[in-house]
This record gives C-alpha cells, sequence and structure tokens, in this order.
C-alpha cells in the first residue's frame, strides 16, 4: 500500500472535540442544543446509524429525542412525528433516517418538516440555499468529505472530481458543495447512464465512489496520485462491508479513505456540527 490514509476516525474525533467547547459556550447562555432522529421499522443498518449518532450527541453534550415507528407505519403516521418534532422547542434539529420503508412518499416527509430543525441539509429550502449559496445546513456527508479531504491537506482548488453515484445523500448534492467559490472544483457527476466510465475516472484528481457497486472502482480506473474516497457499503456474506473502490487502488492512489473508518465517521461528525450551528444561529437572532 502506497497511499496515505484520509483518516476519518481522527478527523471526526477532533472535530468533536471542538464542538464539545462550542456546545458548552451555548449550554452557558442558557442553549441546549437537542438532535431528534425518526427512525422507521427495524433495519440493523439504519438503527446502528441513529444509535451511533446519539452515543455522539451524549460526547459532546447535545440532548437526544429518538422516535420510532414500526416498518408497517404509514405516510400519516410518519407525518405525524415529523409535526411533533417540528413543535418540540427541545429539538433543535433533526433527521429522518434514510431510506424510508417502501411506499412512503420520502420528499413529501422532508418537504413536511421545519426547514429551520433540518439537521440533515436535506431539506428543498436547505439544498436550495446551497445552489444559492447562502449559509444553511449542508449536507453530511458530501460536507463530511470536503472536510476530510481539506483536514489533510488535499488540494481541492482546482481539481477534477469525478463523483459516482447520483442518490440524495450524497452524488446529487456533492457537486453543489465542491463548485461554490470557496472550494472551486470542477465536477464531473457519473451514475449508471455514463459512457466511458473508466475513461472519465482516469482524468479525476479525486474520485468519490458512492454508487454502491462492490469494487467498481479499479486500480487501472485511477490516475496515479489520485484521491480515492469510498462511500460505498455493500455487505458480504458474513456482514463485512465491502466497499466502492478495489483494495489495488490503493497501490495507485496518492490518498485513499479507509472504509469503514473514512467517510463514515465524517458524516456523523458533520450532523454535530450541522446541529451546533443552528443552535448558534438562532441564539444570535435572539
Ligand atoms: N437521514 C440520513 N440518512 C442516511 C444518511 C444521512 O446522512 N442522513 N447517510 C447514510 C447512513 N449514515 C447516516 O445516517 C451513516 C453511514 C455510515 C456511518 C459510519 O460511521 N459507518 C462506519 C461503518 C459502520 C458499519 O460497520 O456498518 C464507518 O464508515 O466507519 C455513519 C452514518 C444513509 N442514510
Amino acid at each position: 500500500m502506497t497511499a496515505q490514509i484520509l483518516d476519518g476516525k481522527a478527523t471526526a474525533a477532533a472535530i468533536k472535540s471542538e464542538l464539545t467547547a462550542r456546545v458548552a459556550a451555548l449550554k452557558a447562555r442558557g442553549i441546549t442544543p437537542g438532535l431528534g432522529t425518526l427512525l422507521v421499522g427495524d433495519d440493523p443498518g439504519s438503527r446502528w446509524y441513529v444509535n451511533g449518532k446519539h452515543k455522539d450527541c451524549a460526547e459532546v453534550g447535545i440532548a437526544s429525542i429518538q422516535r420510532e415507528l414500526p416498518a408497517t407505519a404509514s405516510q400519516e403516521d410518519i407525518e405525524e412525528v415529523v409535526r411533533e418534532l417540528n413543535a418540540n422547542p427541545q429539538c433543535t434539529g433533526y433527521i429522518v433516517q434514510l431510506p424510508l420503508p417502501k411506499g412512503i412518499d420520502t420528499n413529501r416527509v422532508l418537504e413536511l418538516m421545519d426547514p429551520l430543525k433540518d439537521a440533515d441539509g436535506l431539506h428543498p429550502t436547505s439544498l436550495g440555499r446551497l445552489v444559492l449559496n447562502e449559509p444553511g445546513p449542508l449536507p453530511c456527508t458530501p460536507y463530511g468529505i470536503v472536510e476530510l479531504l481539506r483536514h489533510h491537506g488535499v488540494e481541492i482548488n482546482g481539481a477534477h472530481v469525478v463523483v459516482l453515484g447520483r442518490g440524495i445523500t450524497v452524488g446529487r448534492s456533492i457537486g453543489l458543495l465542491l463548485t461554490r467559490k470557496s472550494e472551486n472544483a470542477t465536477v464531473t457527476l457519473c451514475h449508471t447512464g455514463t459512457r466511458d466510465l473508466s475513461g472519465l475516472l482516469r482524468q479525476a484528481d479525486i474520485i468519490v465512489a458512492a454508487a454502491g457497486v462492490p469494487h467498481l472502482v479499479k486500480p487501472e480506473d485511477v490516475k496515479p496520485g489520485a484521491a480515492v474516497l469510498d462511500v460505498g457499503v455493500s455487505r458480504d456474506e458474513a456482514g463485512k462491508i465491502v466497499g466502492d473502490v478495489h483494495p489495488g487502488v490503493a497501490e495507485v492512489a496518492a490518498w485513499i479513505s479507509p472504509n469503514p473508518g473514512g467517510v463514515g465517521p465524517m458524516t456523523r461528525a458533520q450532523l454535530l456540527v450541522n446541529v451546533v450551528e443552528a443552535a448558534e444561529r438562532t441564539g444570535s437572532a435572539r
């Protein structure tokens, strides 16, 4: 292995340590940030992610509000909890864990959320603010990727970033972040309809692989010296994570994010950043 590691665990720990001081400062002003979560169904992965979010909150001093519904919950059941969280003064920001069960209109649920309490940056208002370059919560995984690269001194300015996947939590929004003047990258978004994927990947200074296809990015697809971020979470028969990036890529790339231990912990840390920033914005408006 020749690539250097983009260490998400250590970077997330540094972010959390800084947030602990900011939460203490908010509390001294009488503001207690509180993260709400809504988990629908019994997917073990989603439950693990939600539990992790509350563990992180406890670590930095953010209060937790946990709501759960069975997999059989109706659209109306879910919307009722969303309305409750919108009205709950203890909940300063919240997330609806995705994906929601089949048959649920996810967009309608996201649209019903109070945009001032959107901790995930996935509300249409938050995404619109990102397009308009106005302050607001940023989608956690894209935000985490940018911070992970910055933390390790990987040049984003002027880089050609090739993104694999057009899902709501990563692919569709990361280009909006990376093409802001402050990041100044050029972004190519690839998906299952893209022709000559290998040719495009070989042009990339930075690859963000979020397609959910095991080992899709092979060593021969990567330009020597590139940075490669693996967001894919598939599982083998033993339940072990298999990312979108072939292990051999570590011999070609200059930087690689481990999986686990790369982008995942950064997603969690940036959620906390969104919660704290929202509480700080509310506090300064008082
Ligand atoms: N409402 C949301 N739903 C989902 C999001 C999101 O940002 N908002 N992203 C993913 C899941 N996710 C957070 O919710 C998430 C994924 C992975 C990790 C993580 O830390 N992973 C570990 C490995 C864990 C394992 O072994 O399974 C790692 O990479 O080290 C945290 C959060 C979809 N849904």
